[in-house]
């Protein structure tokens, strides 16, 4: 099949940037935005290793994730609620202690195949609060490694059920994908076009 010189051209440059945004460096969530509540939880002991892991607690994203994550937390804020953040950018390094402790692909991602996608940048752990602050309950608390954090588990009450619709829904309006393990994780889309990154949390 023949192509048009200039069509080629164009499809050649159309990947080039595409391939270059997706390296895109990443950004702050908190710089672009005050509507989230944090609770970096790999920032703290309070985690399933038990031990502190970021210098720092901070989110940080690829500026498309960040930016669709934004309008994500808009669209619960209108029905009454915000997200709570659990974890963003992950490094390599980070993954590797995580995949020592639970060497399970469901629960970790394996840094020694395709990592996770918390590495490239792109995935956000969280749940929703009430704007006034209270708890949403979603059937299993974070990290639970467990059959009560499956997203096709409906062994719950209505309102668990309600809750966990609002979130997984609200989140695909934007372009982010629940696992099937995990209730609290989200991927955003083309994810894999992003590179596994081991850069330390830059904390000041
Ligand atoms: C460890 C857990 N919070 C998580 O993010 N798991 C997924 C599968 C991951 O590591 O990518
Ligand atoms: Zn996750």
């Amino acid at each position: 099949m023949k192509f048009p010189i200039p069509a080629i051209l164009i499809v050649f440059l159309f990947g080039f940037v595409s391939a270059t945004k997706q390296q895109d460096p990443l950004v702050d969530l908190e710089a672009i935005s005050d509507d989230f509540i944090y609770e970096i939880r790999y920032a703290t002991p309070n985690n399933f290793l038990g031990e502190t892991l970021y210098d720092c607690a901070q989110c940080l994203l690829r500026p498309e994730v960040a930016d669709a994550l934004v309008e994500a937390n808009k669209y619960f804020q209108e029905k009454g609620y915000r997200i709570r953040i659990y974890d963003c950018y992950r490094p390599l390094d980070v993954q590797k202690k995580m995949w020592s402790k639970v060497p399970r692909a469901t629960y970790v991602g394996n840094p020694y195949g395709n990592g996770s996608i918390h590495n490239r940048g792109a995935a956000v752990d969280m749940t929703l609060e009430t704007l006034e602050g209270c708890f949403v309950e979603m059937g299993s608390e974070y990290d639970h490694f467990g059959r009560a954090a499956h997203i096709d588990n409906y062994d719950f009450s209505k309102e668990i059920l309600a809750n966990r619709k609002l979130l997984f829904e609200g989140m695909r309006k934007f372009g982010f994908s629940p696992i099937r393990t995990e209730w609290w994780h989200f991927s955003f889309r083309k994810n894999t076009g992003y590179g596994v990154l081991n850069t330390p949390l830059p904390c000041n």
